[in-house]
């Protein structure tokens, strides 16, 4: 029962014990990691099992949760809970024009030839009284097709979120990426019709993981561009797949992330820019979670004339990490949400401020006051 893990995690964060509940995009089930203690164990090399907590800056540690107790239950995701539509972010006109001059400053540095796109940011802070698991069953109420989560270290902070992007998924050799940058407010269910910037923002992307990756897997084939819908928006994506050494894994995560869609291409010049203009670290927000090499057991049959010798088993490994976008830290009576988008030479800074507003609203919607 859904209610059986949530008094489970309840009794972890009243005695400041790590845990992580989740659910996959589009899957019924919901799972609960808990560690039995609070120790901080940091990723060395991404050859580690657990479930991991990724920053943007990979300078700073990478938290890893020890499968110490592994629950999984059914959760029901046709169940209906309230969420506040009514509810807005106030625009607040200081906060506003600090972040159009950010845009603006970004965009003569790629008229100066500095780099190509950059991603900028910024923090929302919200009051919030309700309880940390109304909101997380709010979450996972709307967001269905979203990699959802709420993530608890004491000594390292409470964050929740619902993001639609996979930084890598993989299953033994077989492995999945994607590029996912463009963003439009949903109106209906119509797929929208993309502006020449979104399409380039996002081919930037594209083109920076295939290349990036060619180099270090086996194989690798790209698939054609579509629009997915995340929450009321839609996005820009193209799936990659191919074949790589599993013993390569932590190279590849250390190549993917960041990608452009998150930092900028190319890549340190976005990256220093970021670093030196956004005023604010932005820790976790960007950086990735979730299954990391956990074991997957195959069962397959070896001769189907003999049946009594036909299985055999083999053990993968398997992974599938998210990027952390759609996410908000919580704090006693108020969270902390994050959002961003991808500036290029065609960015218009009041459009992109409107856009970190809709992005907003996928959190703003499920917490609880204003
Ligand atoms: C940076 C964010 O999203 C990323 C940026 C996007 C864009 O610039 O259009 C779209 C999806 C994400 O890759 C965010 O949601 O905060």
């Amino acid at each position: 029962m859904v209610q059986e893990l949530f008094d489970r995690a309840t009794k972890c964060f009243k005695e400041q014990l790590p845990f992580v509940v989740y659910s996959k995009p589009n899957e019924t089930e919901l799972v609960g990691v808990f560690q039995h203690n609070d120790a901080v164990h940091k990723v060395k090399d991404f050859t580690e099992t657990g479930f991991v907590f990724a920053p943007f800056d990979l300078n700073s540690d990478a938290i890893l949760l020890k499968l110490d107790a592994v629950e999984k239950v059914r959760l029901n995701r046709s169940l209906e809970v309230a969420v506040h539509e009514d509810n807005m972010p106030k625009c607040d006109a200081i906060e506003k024009e600090g972040y159009i001059k950010l845009i603006s400053k970004a965009i003569d540095r790629i008229h100066q030839g500095d780099f190509n796109k950059v991603v900028l940011s910024r923090k929302i802070e919200v009051d919030c009284k309700d309880d940390n698991f109304k909101v997380f069953q709010r979450i996972l109420s709307v967001y269905k097709q979203a990699f959802c989560y709420f993530w608890y270290h004491p000594k390292i902070g409470t964050w929740m979120g619902a993001t639609p992007e996979i930084l890598v998924k993989s299953n033994g050799a077989q492995f999945t990426t994607m590029s996912l940058a463009g963003t439009q407010n949903s109106v209906d269910d119509n797929e929208p019709i993309w502006t020449a910037k979104e399409l380039h923002e996002q081919q930037l992307v594209t083109d920076y993981i295939f290349d990036t990756l060619k180099e270090k897997v086996n194989s690798l084939n790209s698939l054609e561009r579509g629009s997915v819908k995340a929450g009321r928006l839609w996005h820009l994506r193209t799936e990659m797949k191919g074949t790589f050494s599993p013993n390569k894994f932590g190279d590849a995560i250390k190549a993917l992330h960041p990608t452009p869609a998150v930092c900028g291409s190319p890549l340190e010049n976005a990256k220093q820019f970021i670093f030196e203009n956004e005023r604010y670290e932005r820790t976790f927000y960007t950086g990735f979670l979730g299954e990391l090499n956990t074991k997957t057991e195959l069962s397959r049959n070896r001769n189907r004339r003999n049946q009594e010798n036909s299985a055999y088993r083999s053990v993968v490994r398997s992974s599938e990490l998210y990027v952390n976008l759609r996410c908000m830290q919580m704090f006693q009576g108020k969270a902390e949400i994050y959002v961003g988008g991808g500036i290029t030479s065609d960015s218009i800074p009041e459009k992109e401020w409107e856009e970190t507003v809709l992005k907003s609203r996928t959190m703003y919607r499920v917490l609880g006051s204003k």
